[in-house]
């Protein structure tokens, strides 16, 4: 069978975890960057011997802490997830040691068969978000894609999440009645229907 992309996705409240970046450089940032733009309370602290100009103006308009310091397993203390993006390939790998010695979630940046999970392009209008991964094979069409949603999903669509949000609080019935009326409210929305799911 052809191989396909078996990652399951999550939508991680990351203003309750804490993410440590290891890494201030250009990919440090990337990661920072697009975790702040999708999570603009993420509770994130970020470790590194220097940090470039544009990560200190991110990290103080976010409130993020940035440690100038070599990594040190001690750092890893009270996370829950751990970026490693130096661009020191031993220290990364290190950093991934010492996260399953604690049972911790990694991203290992450079290193696609050591991580746990991706960070994925991300569009987000309103309450709506959607997360896209290539399996790691091509993070140019994640960037891409990204761009070609953000252009096609109508600015709207979170009108009608609300909306909908709205008539849900009012239905009364069990599930069943709800899921059917809700149902029928949105049918017109998609042409061809398969079969429910
Ligand atoms: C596996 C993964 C692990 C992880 O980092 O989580 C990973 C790994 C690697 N990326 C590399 C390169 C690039 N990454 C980007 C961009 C993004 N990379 C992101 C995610 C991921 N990158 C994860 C897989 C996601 C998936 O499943 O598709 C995005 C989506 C999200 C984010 O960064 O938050 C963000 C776009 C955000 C946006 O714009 O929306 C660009 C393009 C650019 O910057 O313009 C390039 C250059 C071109 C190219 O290579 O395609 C390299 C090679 C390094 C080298 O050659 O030295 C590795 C390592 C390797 O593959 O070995
Ligand atoms: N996942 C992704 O999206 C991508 C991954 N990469 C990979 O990511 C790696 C990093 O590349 P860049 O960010 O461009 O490097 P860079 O040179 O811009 O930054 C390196 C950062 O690592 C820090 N660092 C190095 N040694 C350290 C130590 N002992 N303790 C603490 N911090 C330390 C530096 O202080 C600096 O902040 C490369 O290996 C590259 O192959 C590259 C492109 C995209």
């Amino acid at each position: 069978m052809k191989e396909r992309n078996e990652l399951y996705p999550v939508f991680l409240k990351v203003s309750k975890l804490n993410i440590l970046v290891v890494g201030g450089g250009n990919v440090g940032h990337e990661k920072l960057h697009f975790l702040l733009k999708s999570s603009p309370n993420a509770n994130v602290e970020v470790v590194a011997k220097w940090f470039l100009p544009e990560t200190e103006e991110l990290a103080l308009k976010h409130g993020v802490k940035l440690t100038k310091s070599r990594y040190k397993r001690k750092f890893l203390k009270k996370r829950h997830v751990v970026i490693a993006a130096t661009n020191d390939a031993k220290l990364n790998k290190r950093v991934h040691r010492h996260a399953k010695k604690r049972y911790l979630l990694a991203n290992i940046a450079d290193t696609p068969e050591l991580c746990d999970f991706y960070m994925g392009g991300i569009v987000n209008k309103g309450h709506v978000k959607i997360a896209i991964s290539t399996n790691g094979k091509s993070p140019t069409t994640a960037k891409r894609l990204r761009q070609f949603f953000e252009e096609v999903i109508p600015e709207n669509v979170n009108e009608m999440v609300e909306n909908l949000n709205e008539y849900r609080k009012t239905i009364k019935g069990d599930f069943e009645a709800k899921v059917n009326q809700l149902n029928s409210l949105t049918e017109s929305l998609i042409e061809k229907k398969e079969k429910d799911d």
